[in-house]
């Protein structure tokens, strides 16, 4: 009823298209006169505000606002829209496969031939992409039927799409191909860290009428390749996707500089999934004209969706593993027992926790991972299976049982790797009795998209407040069910302040006694992992371990307005017990890591102090059976330390860790999120190992073999 009562209400979309005023209306996004942008009354329950109500507007996404209740949008069926030309509709329909829009969708769709520029907020994971391509593939379609010739040689660049990353670009760029598939239009992408000439001889021999490109290329061609210059001055359209995410990975310059190359009279879009300041006054510069805000998340409706929910859990950071891995374990049961597969991505503050961590989570849950080929598949089975013309994934999931797989991506993974694992966990199937996991950093929380992600784990606080929408937003997409869980350390609880417009509420499962249990490995609820668990601490080097415990420092001393930050010596007592877990004893930090933390001098430690055997708690010292107990750390600070002190010295290598959100500046992944230390894996491996003692002997970590170490159960994985 509800359905035919909304189709009802709508009229042709011919009829959506926005009146609009000229002039100058909105450049006053930061202060000055703004217009209103026409408003169809028979418009669907969505939010469509103008640039003046965008001005007044000046709450972030993250935080507090009045809960209230919006309108539930009803798809609607593509079929309703007569504004989409037959051959966008037909790849639509064909290619894509998609038979209802999305909100977003709707509300660009309906509104269909739009002149003007365009804002969109909609949440994560709800079809932007689609959106605004269709949209723009339309705009380009009026103006090649204006201009026959431009049409035919297909040369100029008609569409030009700016995105912070080239995994973006690329996601981007394969949507666009299926879109124009029945147009024979050409889809070409200019991004860093591939071979610039190529790219160049591309653009200048095949059609480039859809352009997709990182910002430091791009610009980089337009300054200084006069051919591209020609080429992208009569650009009919252009396309700012993840704004928030531009603006963050300091891109404005180069965003200024690439307009200033195209015509005044193009159309702008600027797309993004939170809207703050700095994407306001983005707003005010690359508008040349009016513009319209399409926004589809409520005026008080969180940015999170419905069907995702949200929980924290408040643990010591020694904890953090154990329930990590029950975390995981338990998803990926509860999913099979209902018939169905698991994706699970797990954020890690930095690339040196998220490479400790997902190692030790590798160790622990991965399991028949050698029968699988690059895709995914079986190896020793495939040829009967194809003989037998089975469905492979079915055959496969039951002849050799459950399969776990753990990828991990991060800024320091090389860009080729980076995107080979990032084709492999998208296309891992989600088929009963199978998980894939995917470690990460922020690198892989912004509009890269994983279908069917089922659950979201954030271990620790994102870098900024509004990352965490966008993290959860892997999750619960195309509005399928999702689940988001953060694991909080008791220093990080300030952060749930930053984020009181979201729907998070405490685990009612992980109450005290449960977390106890989960890391009481003898008796609790991960008792038959011990062994595994117990190897894989055992297997981190005490090095790598303490450099993951710095990282997390010098990532909170760089994020400290998130955090509860009364002092350094706090953030330091409340972290340094990560290093229980593997049984590595606490040494002095870096004294640059102290300014930075602001501590000012180095406290005063003896070596009692730099063991845990003092602090008492953790695992061991509960039920002798854990990880705590310990003895002191041997290392001395000027031997230990001095030349690490180096790895402080810039800003950018303090603070790195924190940008391995986004990558490198040109669109990659990596450059930019330099960690500490150069070496890539957090374990030894077996040649490694048999030069602990060497190692210990020689005044480096002293790691004290507790006494549940050795058993015969903890060597055996
Ligand atoms: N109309 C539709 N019907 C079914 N699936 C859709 C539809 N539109 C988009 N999708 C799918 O939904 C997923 C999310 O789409 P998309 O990546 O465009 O979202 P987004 O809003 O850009 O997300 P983010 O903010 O995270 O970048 C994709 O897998 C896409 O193929």
């Amino acid at each position: 009823m509800q359905q035919i009562l909304a189709r009802l209400a709508r009229p042709a979309a011919h009829a959506f298209a926005l009146a609009r005023a000229p002039g100058p209306g909105w450049a006053a996004l930061a202060g000055a006169p703004v217009r209103l942008a026409a408003r169809p009354a028979f418009c669907a329950p969505i939010r469509l505000l103008s640039s003046e109500a965008l001005a007044h507007e000046r709450r972030d996404d993250a935080a507090p606002s009045a809960p209230a209740a919006s309108a539930e949008y009803v798809p609607v069926s593509y079929s309703e829209y007569t504004g989409i030309s037959p051959y966008t509709m037909k790849a639509i329909d064909k290619v894509m496969g998609f038979k209802t829009a999305t909100k977003v969708q709707d509300q660009i769709i309906s509104r269909l031939p739009i002149e003007g520029d365009i804002m969109i907020k909609a949440k994560t994971g709800t079809g932007k992409t689609v959106a605004f391509l269709v949209s723009a593939i339309e705009s380009l379609l009026r103006a090649y039927e204006a201009d026959p010739e431009r049409r035919a040689k297909g040369h100029k660049i008609g569409c030009l799409i700016v995105t912070p990353t080239r995994e973006l670009a690329k996601q981007i760029a394969t949507e666009a191909e299926k879109l124009v598939k029945h147009h024979r239009w050409g889809v070409q992408s200019i991004v860093g860290g591939e071979r610039a000439s190529y790219q160049l001889r591309a653009l200048q021999m095949r059609r480039a009428d859809i352009v997709i490109g990182t910002p430091g290329r791009l610009r980089d061609f337009l300054e200084n390749q006069p051919s591209v210059n020609e080429q992208a001055v009569d650009t009919k359209v252009m396309i700012m996707d993840e704004a928030d995410v531009l603006l963050d990975m300091g891109f404005r310059d180069e965003l200024n500089k690439i307009t200033s190359f195209l015509p005044a009279d193009r159309q702008t879009f600027l797309v993004s999934a939170t809207l703050n300041q700095k994407v306001r006054e983005l707003a005010s510069t690359v508008f040349a004209r009016g513009f319209d805000m399409i926004d589809c998340v409520g005026r008080d409706e969180a940015n999170s969706h419905a069907n995702v929910k949200q929980e924290y859990i408040t643990a010591s950071p020694e904890q953090h593993i154990p329930l990590l891995i029950d975390l995981v374990e338990t998803h990926i049961k509860q999913n099979k027992a209902e018939g169905r597969g698991s994706k699970i991505v797990v954020f890690f503050p930095t690339i040196k926790a998220a490479d400790l961590y997902g190692e030790v989570l590798r160790q622990v849950v991965q399991k028949n991972v050698h029968q699988l080929d690059d895709r995914g598949f079986g190896q020793q089975h495939q040829h009967q299976h194809q003989r037998r013309g089975q469905p492979l994934r079915l055959r496969h999931a039951r002849e050799i049982g459950d399969i776990v797989k753990l990828f991990t991506i991060h800024g320091k993974i090389s860009q080729e790797s980076r995107s080979r694992r990032s084709d492999q966990f998208r296309a891992f199937p989600v088929s009963a009795g199978r998980a894939s996991i995917l470690a990460t950093t922020d690198v892989s929380a912004r509009g890269v998209d994983y279908p069917d992600v089922s659950m979201v784990i954030q271990v620790g606080i994102p870098p900024q407040a509004e990352s965490y929408i966008h993290r959860l937003g892997r999750t619960g997409r195309a509005g399928k069910a999702g689940e988001g869980v953060a694991i909080l350390a008791p220093v990080e609880m300030a952060f749930l302040g930053k984020i009181k417009s979201m729907p998070i509420t405490q685990s009612e499962k992980y109450t005290p006694d449960y977390i106890r249990s989960v890391c009481d490995l003898e008796n609790g609820a991960l008792a038959h992992l011990a062994p595994r668990i117990t190897s894989a601490a055992q297997n981190a080097d005490p090095e790598r371990v303490e450099s993951a415990y710095h990282s997390m420092l010098a990532y909170y001393a760089a994020g400290s307005e998130l955090i509860d930050h009364p002092g350094g010596d706090r953030i330091i007592a409340g972290t340094e017990p990560m290093l229980k877990f593997f049984n590595v004893p606490a040494t002095p930090i870096p004294r640059r890591l102290h300014e930075a933390l602001r501590v000012g001098k180095l406290p005063r430690r003896d070596s009692s102090d730099r063991g845990s055997g003092s602090r008492g708690g953790g695992f061991g010292s509960r039920n002798h059976r854990g990880f705590g107990s310990r003895g002191g750390g041997s290392r001395s600070r000027d031997g230990g330390f001095g030349s690490r002190d180096d790895r402080f010295r810039s800003r950018d290598d303090r603070f790195g860790s924190r940008d391995d959100r986004f990558g490198s500046r040109d669109g990659g992944f990596g450059s930019r999120d330099r960690s500490f230390g150069s070496r890539e894996s957090s374990f030894r491996d077996g040649s490694d190992r048999s030069q602990r003692g060497d190692r210990q002997s020689g005044g480096g970590h002293h790691r004290p073999t507790p006494h549940w170490m050795g058993r015969g159960k903890v060597g055996s994985r």
